[in-house]
């Protein structure tokens, strides 16, 4: 994999540099509330820049569905990159079209431009390899050199992340080789025991990384929304709570295996319910009620984990010497269901292991929750991204920049 390094020494003054970021912070409106994954790609963009490039930012924000969005609008994040880099940055609001065009060949030597979301292109997250190739030649028209720094989306087959490197010079930005470097050290020499802490609301994306922990990890604790799909699987009431039913039979097989490998598979004694899912605008305080995991009532819905499973979680945390952590306890963003991953994240401080987090909204959580940065071993930009990497699966993003 060529790096950033190398396009630097081999000189980019004048060049269109295209920058593949994930940018995909979590928004209130159109305020950013944890601008994390903006900041890790500003080493990249400020090197670019301050060498002469003409440097071109693009990513994706939330799950628009192929158009424009003006909810999942890039323009929050463009302001703020601006901000990190004590620069302006010009905003063209769309991904290839004639504000795109013009924003691009109006850059100077060392400007930088930020282009709309391009999940407002089908083609960027096209199944169909000619729909993709289609846009990543759009995309490729803007610029000369490629380089990928959206760690958080390696893992996506899409037209900005696979199909466009193919069509330019590329190369790894700083903050891929980073994460790379810390991840490669957990597949290849892991400190035992090794306990592993799985949540989040990506369900269906994050269950399958269990049929491979089984084979590395000491420990699986399960919190969030994948809960309820091993509650219902052991024939338990979940409710109205997030549910994965066509993989109950997968989840009762990983239950069965955990038993015969001496994996220790740990799933919430207590969950924390409510009839529905918060208001996320105003944050009212709801009602929430704690109940025992195998006596969820019917009609409720499960929010958070509760503190005898966070209590028991700390126990099994407190002895390990690595801990990989992808995915909140619960809606941390609601305070009536911030307990469970606050308790975690403390958990995680307290302990003396090698502690990683990772994914967009539990790097958030550890920094709205007012934790210091500097408490874990390492904070990664991706979820999805750095378990498939932990699996050992041929990432995309990361497959393109080596080709
Ligand atoms: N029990 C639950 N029900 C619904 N959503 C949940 C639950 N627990 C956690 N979540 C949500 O999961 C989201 C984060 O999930 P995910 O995107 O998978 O994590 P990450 O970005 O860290 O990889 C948060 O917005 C949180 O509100
Ligand atoms: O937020 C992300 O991943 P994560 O929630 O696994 O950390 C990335 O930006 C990828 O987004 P996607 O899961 O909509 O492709």
């Amino acid at each position: 994999m060529k790096t950033i390094d190398e396009l630097l020494e081999e000189g980019v003054e004048g060049k269109r540099v295209f920058v593949r970021a994930d940018l995909n912070v979590p928004l209130d409106g159109t305020t950013i509330t944890d601008d994390g994954r903006i900041r890790a790609v500003v080493p990249t963009v400020k090197a670019l820049a301050d060498a002469g490039a003409r440097v071109v930012v693009a990513s994706h924000l939330g799950r628009p569905k192929g158009a424009p969005d003006p909810a999942f609008s890039l323009a929050p994040a463009a302001a703020r990159l601006g901000e990190l880099l004590g620069a302006e940055v010009a905003f063209a609001t769309d991904t290839v079209g004639e504000s795109a065009t013009a924003t691009v060949a109006g850059l100077g030597d060392g400007q930088v431009a930020v282009i709309e979301n391009l999940r407002f292109n089908a083609g960027e997250t096209s199944k169909d390899d000619a729909e993709r190739g289609a846009f990543a030649d759009q995309l490729a028209a803007l610029a000369d050199l490629y380089v990928g720094d959206g760690f958080g989306a390696v893992h996506r087959k899409h037209a900005s992340v696979f199909d466009l490197p193919a069509r330019l010079p590329h190369y790894a930005g700083h903050l891929i080789a980073t994460e790379v470097g810390v991840l490669k050290k957990l597949t290849e020499d892991v400190q035992r025991p090794y306990a592993v802490v799985l949540g989040g609301s990506k369900v269906s994306d994050k269950l399958g990384v269990i049929d491979h922990l089984l084979e590395k990890a000491d420990r699986i604790l399960v919190g969030g929304g994948m809960v309820f799909t091993f509650l219902k699987a052991q024939g338990h009431e979940v409710g109205s709570s997030l549910l994965q039913e066509d993989q109950i039979p997968v989840v009762q097989e990983y239950l069965k295996r955990a038993e015969a490998s001496g994996v220790e598979f740990v799933l919430p004694v207590d969950v924390v319910v409510a009839p529905a899912f918060p208001d996320m605008k105003t944050k009212a305080p709801t009602n929430p009620e704690t109940v025992a995991a195998d006596a969820m009532p019917a009609g409720q819905m499960g929010l958070d984990i509760g503190p005898a499973t966070s209590e028991l979680y700390a126990s099994k945390l407190a002895d390990a010497a690595t801990v990989f952590w992808n995915g909140p306890m619960g809606v941390f963003e609601h305070p009536d269901y911030a307990e469970g991953t606050r308790a975690v994240a403390q958990a995680l401080v307290d302990s003396p292991a090698f502690t990683v987090v990772g994914g967009g909204d539990s790097a958030a959580a550890v920094r709205t929750l007012g934790f210091d940065e500097n408490a874990f071993g390492h904070i990664s930009t991706g979820g999805g991204a750095s378990l498939e990497y932990l699996e050992g699966k041929t990432l995309p993003g990361l497959a393109a920049l080596e080709g």
